[in-house]
């Protein structure tokens, strides 16, 4: 679908059937592909980095995105800059003033955004799309924030896929490109455009007026207003394969590194349940009104009589917002039954929660016996749930990270520990004992499943909590060779001492990718295999872009894909790089 070359239509801008009244049309809206919430843990959030503003970008790209759109654009019902101020349709001089002085701010917001997180990924694709000379000369005539689009609709026909699951068209009147999320390559589409970002608009779908051959009915009831999934409409052998292209396309653009370098992407990894296999959904509500002010007022107002509404669900694509969710097909069986319950118990206590409050739905095995299949749903953050791969037992709080797809954990555990066994280390004098380090390593997810394969595994992870349920792991599986440390992930290097040519390094960060301080202390151990799992693919191929510059003896041997979030724009990728001549050293 993306070899299609782009199409530029001489269709005029339609008048808009809709208004600005975003509501009464099919499609979506404000959705941002960060919006959907799908690890709302606090590991998923980026901290302050200092890099090459080259080097890329982390999550909070998207979100600063947001914040950059949000002064860029005043959402659907503020009117625009107006050009018609004069009867003569010019521009007042004070009017310039105001615009000229609000693009310097938008620029060198910009600026910093880049600087921090790096480049979003549609960036390359606007540039394939618009041509480099263009994009360069809208840069350089100042005009990258300028050159918006009006709200209204458009028809267009759709080129290719954002990395975030969105179609995109190029504008039929002037070099800019527009983001329409649920439609699809080759598709002539009607979508309003309600605002615009540096060189791109984003729009709302109105209406297929030609459908892709490929585009199949959505399962689910709120798919079109639902920020949740971007592809229903698509069959699960095309989602495997746009995954794939997404990680041929992040390390192309992200990682730096020459195509001779970066080995072919090897087929996404399937989820064995594609629908039904969320452990962990967080609905969010935002208060009514009504409550705030007696929130605010202090005991001074009282309750309002008659419950006002209140949504709780997910992010609207349609609009602004939440969307109220009774149900979701990707969520497991027990926590769809749990969800009525657990909605009711907010509405009956709405006055005791905060606003933006989040609720917290975790599937925990009801016990670790291999022949209890029965689940149960558990909703305090402090408690703690049941998990079993393949023979291994897990505890974990319900309120921190743990993979949120059971089904797939055993095909990635086998995958790894293959990439493991192919790589000895290099024959040396040497017994052939190997070590292994898990950063980042949760409740020792990794640490565990692979303990068997190693002579000693060391665990690093922020969270405390996390690190109290390794070590209870650790004793609920009997097992003698690992040990974990709190802390941020570079400090387990000055206590560990691995001889590094037999050691193994398994990195697992969050979204923002590993700090550059971590990047360095991994350079100094040097281990002769590393395996590096991500939830960004954008973020990895930046870290290890950086990795094979600092050290051009490493090799990347494969990278994968793994779906664990069937239906929507994520994709795991899991990269193994080698040393294979690593040679035999001291100690560190
Ligand atoms: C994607 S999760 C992976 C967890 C684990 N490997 C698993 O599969 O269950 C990332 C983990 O990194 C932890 N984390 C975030 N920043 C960290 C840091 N600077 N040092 C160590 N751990 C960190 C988070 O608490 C979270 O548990």
């Amino acid at each position: 679908m993306s070899s299609l070359t782009p199409v530029r239509l001489d269709v005029k801008p339609m008048p808009s059937t809709s208004g600005a009244n975003s509501q009464s049309v099919e499609g979506s809206s404000v959705a941002q592909p960060s919006s959907l919430n799908i690890n709302a843990s606090s590991d998923r959030d980026p901290p302050e980095r200092k890099r090459k503003p080259s080097r890329s970008p982390s999550p909070s790209a998207a979100r600063d995105a947001i914040k950059l759109s949000k002064e860029a654009e005043a959402g659907p019902s503020r009117p625009l800059p107006s050009k018609q101020a004069r009867p003569d349709g010019k521009q007042s001089a004070q009017d310039r003033n105001k615009a000229k002085k609000r693009q310097k701010a938008l620029r060198k917001q910009w600026a910093e955004q880049v600087a921090k997180t790096g480049e979003k990924p549609i960036h390359h694709d606007i540039v394939e799309m618009l041509g480099a000379d263009v994009v360069e000369r809208l840069i350089k005539e100042g005009k990258e924030f300028e050159e918006r689009m009006e709200r209204k609709e458009y028809t267009l026909t759709i080129d290719r896929l954002s990395s975030y699951g969105e179609g995109l068209a190029i504008s039929p009147d002037r070099d800019w490109v527009i983001a329409i999320p649920h439609a699809l390559p080759g598709e002539l589409v009607r979508a309003y455009v309600f605002s615009n970002e540096r060189l791109y608009a984003k729009a709302r779908l109105v209406e297929v007026v030609e459908r892709a051959p490929l585009r199949q009915e959505a399962a689910c009831q709120y798919f079109k207003s639902c920020a949740g999934c971007q592809y229903q409409h698509l069959g699960y052998d095309e989602q495997l394969r746009i995954k794939r292209d997404v990680i041929i396309k992040a390390y192309k653009h992200f990682s730096n590194l020459p195509p001779d370098l970066i080995p072919d992407i090897a087929p996404t990894l399937p989820s064995p349940e594609q629908f039904g296999y969320r452990t962990k959904l967080t609905p969010h509500f935002e208060l009514p009104f009504q409550i705030r002010a007696f929130h605010r007022s202090k005991g001074k107002k009282s309750l309002p009589a008659v419950q006002p509404e209140l949504q709780i669900g997910f992010d609207r694509i349609d609009g602004p917002g939440v969307l109220d969710i009774e149900e979701c097909p990707l969520a497991t069986r027990v926590i769809n039954e749990a969800l009525p319950d657990a909605r009711q118990s907010v509405k009956s206590n709405i006055s005791s929660f905060k606003n933006g409050a989040t609720l917290l739905l975790r599937d925990s095995l009801r016990s670790h016996d291999p022949e209890d299949v029965a689940c149960e749903v558990v909703r305090d953050h402090n408690a703690s749930v049941r998990e079993r791969v393949d023979s291994m037992k897990f505890e974990n709080p319900a309120g921190a990270f743990w993979q949120n797809n059971r089904s797939i954990l055993p095909s990635v555990i086998a995958y790894v520990r293959q990439a493991i066994v192919d790589h000895p280390p290099a024959p040396s004098s040497d017994d052939s004992k190997r070590y292994l380090v898990d950063t980042y390593c949760g409740s020792g997810f990794f640490a565990l499943c692979l303990a068997d394969l190693f002579e000693k595994v060391s665990g690093v992870e922020l969270s405390k909590d996390s690190i109290k349920y390794a070590k209870t792991n650790v004793q609920l599986n009997g097992i003698k060779n690992a040990d974990f440390l709190a802390g941020s992930a570079e400090n387990i290097f000055s206590q560990i001492s691995f001889p590094s040519h037999m050691t193994t390094v398994v990195i697992d960060p969050p979204r923002r990718g590993c700090d550059v301080p971590f990047l360095e202390q991994l350079r100094k151990l040097s281990p002769h295999l590393i395996v590096y799992v991500s939830c960004n693919v954008h973020t990895q191929a930046r870290d290890i872009g950086w990795l094979l510059e600092a050290d051009p003896d490493y090799k990347i041997v494969s990278i994968r894909g793994a779906d664990f979030f069937p239906q929507s724009h994520h994709v795991e990728s899991i990269a193994v790089l080698h040393k294979p001549n690593k040679p035999a050293g001291p100690p560190l």
